[in-house]
């Protein structure tokens, strides 16, 4: 029986780490190779990392990446081995490595490079023109690079009219709730479509603020699922895969006869004998390894998770503080913070003031309790009325406003920062979607922060994360009157978010449709909202785009994020809500 032996190995490799990256990468080799698979992938770029963004515009990084290239190369004996690296030959490449006992035997330059959302890679990289098949162990393999497969008449379709059993995608394809579903349909209909049998190795691990989930899959010739790796951890996933069976079905398949297709690619398919058939009898075929996906607020949950751990250990930080508030916002982010670090590497600080309500103090060292974290508490009120009377004679014929409602979030993201100096533990921010969409956070002060966790969150959201949470927990973690207390930033006196803004339920969908979807005015007023609402959000996103660039990176788990997916200029004078 034809079969050949797969081994995807997702592998949470760091921009930059050559010597971690080449470490981690040998060892999925020797594991591959001792689980007797006849090829291990690694994913997209694996060996500098993904993406390496303008380090690739530096010479000595891609002279360390063909260094640690050369090393991997060393290293693969008694298995082929298909690895993402940089090429440099006139130009840059996207590039794979096709490696066989201890020889590079060939390279593959990947061909559709993305250019939208938070991809630049013609920034970088010249595309491709040719798509080899590999013969790997008797097997005619057809290698592509992530964004290669999500054409429908892209590479892999070339490959399999050329004769591809086999087709091998490695991707660094980046997070957003539900893209799993939306990636497994196009990989099974590619499969099927061809008639071959799809194996797709992606990048797991938190890089800035994207987030890789694995979910590493194979589909047979006809679209059924045959294995699948976990989401938001590593794994080496092994397959055996029935090849024979290709053949049997492509006979029995009157579409597979397609003469005269039109193709977009029309690069060539040349062949090229990487490794020889196995010479040892039929193995028994491994049981097949099935992940079940995680349902869709687990999903979000464990990226926030990922991202938060990747963002803080890959930049050497021991431990995070955060403010708490009495709030849901911070307590989801501690939350998050102890399940990505563990209670002892994270920090609560409460700042009480003259407005804050008398329980909130007490909601907030509950919640440290439950997590088991550390916390100090110092009131804000001395360098608040220090404040005050320092600017008492220059704001002498004013009246109280927005000023000293921001001087007491300032106070507080100094004080943060200072224990972040002082201890050497990250400001964790805890701003959320749709205050982050319409400006509703003090530049300087709650704005302060090395890192955002929950920034793409919308607050509808951010409470079902708490339940979520609590679910898990088997018990309140996060307290139930934190979950149910009226939301206020408690800057003035019986101050509540709905004083400037919407409720949420009816903010979410409003903000969905003007910043994810980009809908206009007269688009969202159609589908049913009161038109000065939606003038007035419409305007509230766009006048605060000078906060959002000052803001500290955060979490991707929207399909469009804050930052670099949606390129807003500040001046503007196309300003739909006036
Ligand atoms: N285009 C532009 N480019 C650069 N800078 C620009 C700018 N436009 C204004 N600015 C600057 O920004 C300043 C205004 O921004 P800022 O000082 O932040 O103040 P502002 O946006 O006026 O007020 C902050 C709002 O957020 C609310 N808040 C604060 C804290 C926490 C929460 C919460 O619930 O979590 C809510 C607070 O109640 C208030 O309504 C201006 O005085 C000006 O200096
Ligand atoms: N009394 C406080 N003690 C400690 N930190 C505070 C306090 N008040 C505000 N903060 C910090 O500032 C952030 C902004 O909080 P604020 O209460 O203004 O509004 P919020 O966006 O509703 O957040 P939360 O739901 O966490 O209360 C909080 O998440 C918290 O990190
Ligand atoms: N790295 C890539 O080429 C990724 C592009 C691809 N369409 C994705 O989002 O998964």
């Amino acid at each position: 029986m034809k079969q050949l032996r797969i081994a995807l190995a997702q592998i949470n490799s760091t921009v930059g780490d050559f010597k971690g990256n080449v470490r981690l990468i040998t060892e999925n080799i020797l594991k591959a190779r001792a689980a007797g698979a006849d090829l291990v992938a690694f994913p997209e770029l694996a060996i500098p990392g993904y993406p390496p963004e303008d380090l690739l515009l530096k010479s000595s990084f891609i002279d360390a990446n063909l260094r640690a290239l050369e090393e991997i190369v060393t290293a693969s004996k008694g298995i082929s081995v298909v690895i993402g690296f940089v090429d440099r030959k006139e130009e840059l490449y996207n590039a794979t490595a096709i490696i066989h006992e201890g020889k590079l035997a060939s390279i593959y330059h990947k061909i559709y490079l993305p250019n939208y959302g938070v991809f630049d890679e013609k920034r970088y990289f010249h595309p491709g023109s040719s798509c080899p098949i590999y013969e790997i162990s008797g097997v005619n393999v057809g290698i592509s690079v992530c964004e290669d497969i999500w054409y429908d008449t892209g590479p892999a379709t070339v490959q399999a009219s050329g004769g591809a059993e086999v087709i091998l995608n490695i991707s660094a394809s980046p997070y957003h709730h539900g893209k799993h579903h939306f990636r497994e349909r196009m990989l099974g209909a590619r499969a099927t479509d061809n008639v071959a049998i799809v194996a797709f190795c992606n990048l797991v691990g938190g890089q800035d603020e994207l987030v890789f989930d694995g979910g590493s899959v194979i589909f047979d010739e006809q679209g059924n699922l045959i294995a699948r790796a976990r989401q938001f951890e590593e794994e080496l996933l092994i397959a055996d895969l029935d090849v024979e069976s290709v053949f049997h079905s492509r006979l029995q398949d009157p579409r597979w006869r397609k003469e005269g297709q039109q193709l977009e690619c029309d690069c060539p398919t040349d062949r090229i004998m990487v490794s020889a058939p196995r010479q040892d009898s039929p193995r028994a075929m491994l049981p097949k390894q099935i992940t079940p996906l995680l349902e869709s607020d687990s999903e979000v949950y464990k990226a926030l998770v990922l991202g938060t751990r990747d963002y803080i250990l890959k930049n050497g930080f021991g431990g995070v503080i955060i403010g708490l508030s009495g709030g849901v916002d911070s307590s989801l982010v501690a939350a998050v913070a102890v399940d990505a670090l563990g209670p002892k590497s994270v920090h609560g600080l409460i700042m009480p003031s003259r407005f804050s309500a008398p329980l909130s103090a007490d909601y907030a060292a509950k919640l440290a309790t439950n997590l088991g974290i550390k916390t100090f508490t110092v009131p804000i009120e001395k360098a608040y009325t220090a404040y005050l009377d320092s600017l008492s004679e220059v704001f002498r014929d004013t009246k109280p406003d927005v000023t000293e409602e921001n001087i007491q979030a300032r106070i507080r993201g100094t004080l943060l920062m200072a224990l972040s100096n002082k201890f050497g533990w990250m400001v964790l921010n805890t701003g959320n979607k749709s205050e982050v969409a319409t400006g509703y956070t003090t530049l300087y002060g709650d704005m302060a922060g090395g890192y955002a966790v929950i920034k793409d969150v919308p607050k509808t959201l951010v409470y079902r994360l708490c339940r979520y949470r609590n679910n898990q927990a088997g018990f309140d973690l996060i307290p139930d009157a934190v979950i149910n207390r009226v939301p206020s930033a408690e800057l003035r006196p019986g101050q509540k978010d709905t004083d400037t803004l919407p409720e949420y339920e009816v903010l979410d969908p409003i903000l969905l449709a003007y910043v994810e979807e980009d809908k206009g005015v007269e688009q969202i007023i159609a589908q049913g909202y009161e038109p000065e609402l939606v003038v007035k959000v419409a305007r509230l996103v766009d006048v605060s785009e000078y906060k959002r660039r000052q803001a500290p990176p955060g979490i991707k788990i929207t399909p469009k994020a804050f930052g670099r997916d949606r390129r807003e200029p500040i001046t503007s004078k196309f300003r739909e809500g006036g």
